[in-house]
């Protein structure tokens, strides 16, 4: 199935009601079944990977398919490691191929019995959840934080804690503060000095919680607005003061004309004069998800861009560095990968091949997320476009809310 996209004009008005945090909900889930809580978490958002992992942590059964949520995968391979059982977890072909060989290995080193069913070093997995003793691990920080992420939410329940040393360059750090700071929130304490992590054995103590709004979800709003002639845009339950590391862009997105103010419900986004850079240069490390928005924006807005931080890309939904050289090639921009973890672009056109380009999206929500706002510009097609549902189920009902036109084919 393909949608195509058109826009009749370029204003943008109108109020979402933006999906809530994945990275918060399966956190806040884990934690809550960590604390044997009996509240009811507060606004989640009915994307694929929420539900996935809902289902798991209410299921009756011992074998679990988390589909592509790297969360899910990651989160419950620890916290399944220390309840007694048997179980074995699973996801897509994809899931498949990305890594989880540094978590199992650490939890292996807790007292973990984790085997691979089919490749060594990649899920699915079977697991013998038992008893784990904590102490101290070195852990290399280069290749998924949700590796660490993991990791820190059990350790309070472990006997005598965890002390994690990160080796290498630390990616996606804000996702590991995210994930000290929830679980503060539910009152457990941690320290992180220089490269080591240390919580002791406590207890979570539950309490309600209400999931906010979705800041990478938000970062395609800001792509529009950025797009956009005019644009006042109010993104509900999103707090400019966030716990995600993607808040961030509201002062990335000032010198593309986007202001953002705070109001009682959320923030509302402007758009306002602007001289654009003649050149953006970007470490990405911290924000790995929003790749795809600043350089799908660039390439419409003619910013010539060099990223650096992406060596993780390869590894996500799809290779995204790849994704995004073959589908921005369709608009006409020739992405490069001067170095591993690099894009880059000069700022040269050539003229598209397809009059409506269409854009393929590799089972990866964010290439659907970012490239729809496209349509801005000119008409463009989106192939299996439902592949939004891992974040953002009602992505297309909230640009049709604020004028887009879409048909299916
Ligand atoms: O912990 C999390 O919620 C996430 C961490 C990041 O992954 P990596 O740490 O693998 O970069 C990010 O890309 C992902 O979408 C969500
Ligand atoms: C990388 C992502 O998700 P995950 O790793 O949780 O599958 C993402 O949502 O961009």
């Amino acid at each position: 199935m393909q949608f195509q996209l058109s826009k009749p004009n370029k204003k943008i008005n109108g109020s979402i009601d933006l999906p809530s945090s994945k990275s918060i909900a399966n956190r806040a889930l884990i934690i809550q079944a960590l604390s044997y809580s009996p509240y009811t978490l507060q606004n989640l958002s009915g994307s694929d990977d929420v539900e996935v992992m809902q289902q798991v942590l209410n299921s009756n059964t011992n074998q679990f398919d988390v589909g592509h949520a790297g969360t899910a995968m990651r989160f419950l391979t620890a916290f399944l490691s220390q309840i007694v059982g048997e179980w074995t977890i699973t996801g897509s072909d994809r899931m498949k191929q990305r890594p989880i060989h540094i978590l199992v290995d650490a939890l292996g080193q807790l007292g973990a019995k984790i085997e691979y069913l089919e490749n060594e070093g990649y899920p699915p997995l079977k697991i013998w959840g038992s008893h784990l003793k904590g102490g101290i691990l070195e852990l290399d920080g280069s290749v998924s934080s949700q590796y660490i992420s993991a990791l820190l939410m059990i350790a309070p329940c472990i006997e005598g804690g965890l002390t994690l040393r990160l080796k290498n360059k630390i990616t996606s750090r804000p996702y590991i503060e995210l994930t000290l700071k929830l679980m503060k929130q539910f009152g457990v304490r941690s320290v992180w000095k220089g490269n080591e992590i240390r919580v002791s054995e406590q207890p979570y103590q539950a309490r309600e919680f209400t999931v906010e709004a979705d800041w990478t979800g938000a970062s395609y709003w800001y792509q529009l607005a950025a797009l956009a002639d005019e644009a006042s845009i109010e993104l509900k339950n999103l707090r400019l003061m966030s716990l995600q590391g993607d808040c961030q862009i509201a002062a990335w997105f000032k010198d593309f004309g986007v202001d953002s103010k705070a109001t009682p419900d959320g923030v509302i986004l402007t758009k306002t004069e602007t001289k654009l850079p003649k050149h953006l240069q970007l470490n990405l490390v911290e924000n790995p998800d929003v790749a795809q928005t600043m350089a799908v924006l660039c390439v419409l807005r003619k910013v010539p861009f060099h990223f650096s931080g992406l060596e993780t890309l390869k590894i996500k939904e799809t290779d995204r560095i790849a994704a995004l050289q073959n589908e921005l090639a369709k608009l006409g921009a020739a992405i490069t990968e001067p170095r591993h973890g690099e894009l880059k672009w000069d700022g040269n056109f050539s003229l598209p091949k397809e009059a409506i380009p269409c854009i393929a999206t590799y089972h990866d929500h964010r290439m659907a997320l970012a490239f729809a706002p496209t349509a801005l510009n000119f008409p463009i097609a989106i192939d299996d476009p439902m592949v939004v549902t891992k974040s953002y189920p009602k992505y297309y009902d909230h640009l049709k809310q604020v004028g887009f036109e879409i048909s299916q084919s």
